[in-house]
């Protein structure tokens, strides 16, 4: 039962170890040129002037939020001395599917900042309304102001062979003080875990747009390991085994040295160590820790997809899976044939393509499948391969669990004579 006293735990500040806490600067770890980068791109602001539009790029967990996060703080911080407000909007588009919803989050987020109605309905409404709404609050409160865009990549928007949506909202965000629509200094920072991002911004966007890049490599275990020292204080003083930190510092690198996962890691074991009441946290908790988060991730991620997620995660393991060929990677366009057959096959609704690459692009972010972008030679474009880290098939046992999609997991033969008649097509063309 419980009682009052509680048991004893080896935290003392777990939020610490939560990754949405916003740490102190001195907390930073190897990010110096990156820091040193997005300030000077930033200061201009506080002399008056326009600062350039930036693109943050690199694999996730590998600190972009974090150091944005850190300089737009301090300039907050250094305008509201002088009497000035320096406006941080800052969305994540991964939830996001179109330009409309993506400019009514805008408006929201500033409306929430400025302590304002949102003053637009969220549908019924043009898009060309909710920009006005956004830049007419921003026009009111704030004299200069910058886009924080998370996840830039994910927002495509759902018309096939139209524009992305990104490209147009970078389009109209960075220009949007060379037409006086925004009145004070205005610029735009997107964030991305795709390197050629900028390949596939439309030529108008692409010159508005026009960022500085700053790039933000993959952490080695030694960075890793100083990250988690620097949270040590997260725990109480004699409460971490030597060889706790290492361990997770090791495990977290092979994973792409993604300092989220670390971070996760160390927190999981030491609630794994609350949970048994036990006083130190040790090398076991953290190996167990790692095989419960290895577990919980597909699984999680399968039980909490859309149908449609589901049958897009499917079609490309059905590929990797079934695929005669070497190596196991699936061209985007091969997946998205055999998405469009199964959808077919279950006569359930069909996405696009690009809709279809979103929803297995958002699956890198759990660390399932990582993709990455191939050119067809010349003058064949450009599309994006996928390839699992783990085993296909199991992903597929697991998705057919979904009653819906049995009837075609007892088509075997013909899902993979369809895989690699669509994969002979694709190497043919
Ligand atoms: N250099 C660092 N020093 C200390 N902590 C870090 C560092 N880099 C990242 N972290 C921590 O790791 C977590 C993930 O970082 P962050 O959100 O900035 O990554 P990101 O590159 O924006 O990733 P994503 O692409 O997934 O959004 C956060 O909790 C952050 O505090």
């Amino acid at each position: 039962m419980l009682d009052d006293e509680g048991e004893a735990s080896v935290f003392v500040n777990r939020d610490l170890v939560e990754p949405d806490t916003i740490i102190d600067e001195e907390r930073i770890v190897g990010r110096d040129d990156q820091l040193e980068s997005v300030v000077s791109f930033l200061k201009p602001t506080l002399q008056g002037n326009r600062p350039p539009n930036m693109l943050l790029y690199g694999p996730a967990g590998t600190g972009k939020s974090l150091i944005i996060g850190a300089v737009t703080q301090q300039i907050i911080e250094l305008c509201q001395s002088k009497g000035e407000r320096f406006g941080v909007v800052d969305i994540n588009c991964q939830p996001i599917n179109t330009l409309d919803q993506a400019v009514y989050e805008l408006v929201q987020t500033v409306a929430q900042d400025v302590g304002r109605e949102v003053g637009v309905p969220e549908t019924g409404v043009s898009t060309k309304r909710k920009y006005r709404r956004l830049y007419e609050l921003i026009n009111e409160h704030y004299n200069s102001v910058i886009f924080i865009l998370d996840e830039i990549d994910l927002l495509v928007g759902r018309r096939e062979n139209d524009e992305p949506a990104y490209s147009k909202l970078l389009y109209q965000l960075s220009r949007a003080s060379n037409t006086n629509e925004i009145e004070g200094r205005v610029s735009v920072a997107a964030l991305t875990n795709d390197p050629k991002f900028m390949e596939d911004i439309d030529g108008r966007a692409e010159s508005s747009f026009n960022p500085r890049d700053v790039y933000f490599p993959d952490y080695d275990a030694n960075q890793l390991r100083e990250i988690l020292e620097n949270r040590r204080d997260a725990f109480r003083q004699d409460a971490l085994e030597d060889d706790v930190i290492p361990l997770v510092a090791a495990f977290a690198a092979q994973s792409h040295g993604d300092a989220r996962k670390a971070i996760d890691l160390f927190r999981g074991a030491g609630d794994l160590a609350d949970e048994r009441g036990d006083e130190v946290v040790t090398e076991d908790h953290v190996r167990e820790s790692q095989e419960e988060i290895d577990k919980d991730r597909s699984l999680k991620l399968v039980e909490g997809l859309t149908t449609q997620k589901k049958i897009s995660l499917y079609a490309t393991a059905a590929v990797a899976h079934h695929s005669n060929r070497t190596g196991s990677s699936v061209p985007s366009p091969v997946g998205f044939k055999v998405y469009q057959w199964v959808t077919n096959e279950l006569d359930a609704d069909q996405m696009t393509r690009e809709t279809y690459v979103k929803y297995v692009k958002e699956l890198s972010t759990y660390g399932l499948i990582s993709t990455s972008r191939k050119s067809r030679g010349r003058g064949g474009g450009m599309y994006m391969e996928f390839t699992f880290t783990g085993d296909p098939e199991a992903m597929m046992t697991r998705i057919v669990d979904d009653t819906r999609l049995e009837g075609i997991a007892q088509q075997e033969e013909l899902l993979s004579s369809v895989v690699n008649a669509q994969l002979k097509e694709f190497h043919e063309e």
